[in-house]
This record gives C-alpha cells, sequence and structure tokens, in this order.
C-alpha cells in the first residue's frame, strides 16, 4: 500500500530535479482551494442556498489547477515562458479564485481573504518587487471590485461596514507586501553584487596562488597538483625540465627587466607550444617544468626541438636583437605516485647532463645517476 502511494506520488510530482520543484510549487495551492471549497459548500448546506455556482466555481478553478499542473509537469511551460514556473499566471490566477469565493461566500467571507498575502507572499521569494507589485494591486483591485459588486445586494450596515473593512484590511496587507518585495529585491541585488564581487576575488585569489606572477604559467606548487593528480589516474607521462642557457649574462649584460622579458618570452612560447596537449609551468627562477600525459619521450623531444628552433629563429617583441634565448632539457618518464617525485630529479639530472654536454640540447636518463659520472 505505501509502495504504491510512493509510486503515484513519484508520477504525480515525476522525476528529480528543478522541473519536480516546479510541480511541487504548482500542487501548494491545491489544499487552500480545497477548503475554501469545503467552506463554501459547508455555508451552503448551512443556509439553504443553490449549490448551480458553487458547481461553476469548482468546474473552473480545478480545471484552471489542472491545465497549470499539466503544462508544468509535461515541460510546456518552459517552451512557453521564459518563467517555467509560471509563478505570475498561477498566482493571478489564485487570487482571482479567492475573490471569486469572496463573492460566493456568506458571514465565513473575512477567513477566505487571508489566502489574498498569503499567495502574495510566496510571490516574493518566486518573482521580481515590480511583478509583486503588479499582484498586489490586481489583488486590491480584484478585491476592491467584488466588494463593490456586493454592495447593492447588502441589506444591513453592518454586513456593508464588514466588507468595506475587510476590502481596506487586505489593501493595506498586500501594498505592504508590494513594499516589502521592492526591500527584499533591494538585498537579493545587494547580495548578488556581493557575491559577484566575492566570485572575482576568489578568481584572483585563485590566479595568484597557481600562476606565476611574471610570466603567466602555472607555479610550482599548481603543476605539483596537476602531476600528483595525473599520477595518481596513472596517466603515464613524460617530462622535461628546461633551464635557460647563460641566462645570468644576458641579465648581467642587458639588466634585470630585459632578463625578466626574456622570461616571459619563453613562458609564452612554450604555453603556445604545449599549452594545448600538456603542462608548462615556471619551477623555478629561470627553469621551467613541462609534462605531457599519454606522450612519449621522442614526441616531447620533438617539441623541445621545435621550441628550440622557434625561439631561435624569431626576434622577440621588446628584446635586443643581440639576446639569444636558448636552453638546456633533461628529460624522464614518469609511470606513477611514487615515481613522480624521482621523475622530475631524473629530468633535472639529464638536464645538467645536458648543460655539461655543451648546453642547447635535450639529454635523458633512464635510471638516477650521477650525472657528474656519467657525462652525456
Ligand atoms: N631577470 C631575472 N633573473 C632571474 C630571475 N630568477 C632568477 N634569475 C637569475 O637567473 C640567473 C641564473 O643564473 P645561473 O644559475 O648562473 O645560470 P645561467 O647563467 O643560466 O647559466 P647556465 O644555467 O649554466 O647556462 C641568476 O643570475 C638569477 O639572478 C627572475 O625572475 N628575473
Amino acid at each position: 500500500m505505501r509502495g504504491s502511494l510512493h509510486s503515484i506520488g513519484q508520477q504525480l510530482l515525476g522525476p528529480p530535479g528543478r522541473r519536480r520543484m516546479r510541480v511541487q510549487q504548482t500542487l501548494l495551492g491545491m489544499p487552500a482551494l480545497l477548503l475554501m471549497q469545503i467552506l463554501l459548500l459547508v455555508e451552503h448546506r448551512v443556509s439553504g442556498a443553490a449549490l448551480g455556482e458553487l458547481g461553476w466555481y469548482a468546474a473552473i478553478t480545478w480545471s484552471g489547477c489542472a491545465v497549470f499542473y499539466g503544462l508544468v509537469r509535461s515541460g510546456w511551460s518552459e517552451r512557453l515562458s521564459a518563467e517555467a514556473s509560471l509563478s505570475l499566471p498561477q498566482m493571478a490566477f489564485a487570487m482571482g479564485c479567492v475573490a471569486w469565493a469572496y463573492w460566493l461566500a456568506g458571514p465565513l467571507r473575512p477567513a477566505l481573504l487571508l489566502l489574498m498575502p498569503l499567495t502574495l507572499s510566496f510571490g516574493v521569494f518566486a518573482l521580481d518587487d515590480r511583478r509583486v507589485r503588479t499582484l498586489s494591486a490586481l489583488g486590491i483591485v480584484g478585491v476592491g471590485g467584488v466588494v463593490a459588486l456586493r454592495l447593492p445586494a447588502q441589506a444591513a450596515w453592518p454586513d456593508v461596514a464588514l466588507d468595506l473593512s475587510m476590502w481596506l484590511f487586505t489593501a493595506v496587507t498586500l501594498a505592504s507586501i508590494g513594499v516589502l518585495a521592492r526591500r527584499l529585491a533591494r538585498m537579493r541585488e545587494r547580495l548578488r553584487a556581493q557575491k559577484s564581487e566575492l566570485r572575482d576575488a576568489l578568481e584572483r585569489i585563485q590566479l595568484l596562488a597557481t600562476r606565476d606572477a611574471l610570466t603567466g604559467l602555472l607555479n610550482r606548487r599548481a603543476m605539483m597538483e596537476q602531476l600528483q593528480t595525473l599520477a595518481r589516474s596513472r596517466q603515464p607521462m613524460t617530462l622535461a625540465l628546461a633551464d635557460l642557457d647563460r641566462f645570468k649574462q644576458i641579465n648581467d649584460e642587458h639588466g634585470h627587466a630585459v632578463g625578466d622579458r626574456v622570461l616571459q618570452a619563453f613562458g609564452q612560447r612554450a604555453q603556445q607550444m604545449f599549452g594545448e596537449s600538456g603542462l608548462v609551468a615556471r619551477w623555478g627562477g629561470e627553469e621551467f617544468l613541462f609534462a605531457m600525459p599519454h606522450a612519449d619521450e621522442t614526441l616531447l623531444r620533438m617539441l623541445l626541438e621545435q621550441l628550440r628552433s622557434t625561439l631561435a629563429g624569431s626576434a622577440h617583441e621588446g628584446l635586443p636583437v643581440s639576446v639569444r634565448i636558448g636552453f638546456s632539457a633533461g628529460v624522464a618518464r614518469c609511470h606513477a605516485l611514487t615515481d613522480l617525485e624521482e621523475a622530475i630529479e631524473r629530468a633535472d639530472q639529464a638536464m645538467y647532463r645536458a648543460k655539461v654536454a655543451g648546453r642547447g640540447c635535450t639529454s635523458s636518463l633512464a635510471v638516477v645517476q650521477d650525472p657528474a659520472r656519467e657525462p652525456a
């Protein structure tokens, strides 16, 4: 029994997600509608009045509910309106139902008007303040109209006073909700602005924490994190450690600012060449680490040679023509997380071997060896 009730509920609401939330919102007003109709029925029964108009009321209001439910549950509302929950028409409809019930009701009618501000208060969360105020005006005019229409039929002064005061209190309450909605809208705007400021600040912090300020490449810590993630997922990769050749000389001859521009030029070219298929980081002063997942040593060596000839063959903006950018590199393979530190160490030693071998070349070591004892 519980199982079948559960599955009916699931069918009624649909699969979990945003649409289901909209369906739940649509169903929310139905208990209130049912309650209103019970109240009207009781009143009519007690007073012995004819039920004719009540039948129309029930038929039209429930048909309206069924249409809204069908549109939202089927997803048609998503195609029909940018506001897929159809909150505005649903609330306008609900307020119309309350006003009509007020018209039909007898002495218990003041209770019905409580549903007006209740409906509008849902709108404060679902709609923008302009729409809430439109609904509020609609409610005031709607109840006012019903009260005005009832006046000629009122026999006694207390009934007229009751209707007018009910309208007055409803108007004040609905107008207050409209004001409240405006305040809430301003608060939401402030929150939205703060949220976007926070997001920007977070992006800036992330950039500062993960990027090298001079070259814009990944910094050592961020690179290490990325390499650990790759190694943890058991992706074999080839690493290369590159060190600019005779960089101190560039600094000494042309000044530190030119040295900085050389680092930037190298970083830019390296990123252009490796950024799509691999990772490049500024590892230290004039050292850069390259990583290519799934690539073999031959491919990485080939790309390094391309980088070398690009750097040698092109003029660099903002740099004296006499400045030549060259580098020595060491290559090593990494197969697992436990191998990572050692692979970087091997690449470092291989790079040192390339320096010893005369610079401007790439070297590799199969195992950790003492480069001083084993020249290239
Ligand atoms: N302009 C500049 N220089 C830097 C930066 N970081 C490190 N350096 C310089 O890089 C130079 C590295 O010099 P060395 O380690 O002797 O290496 P090298 O001159 O490239 O010689 P080899 O590596 O043997 O070819 C030092 O003079 C550092 O001051 C930086 O951010 N900007």
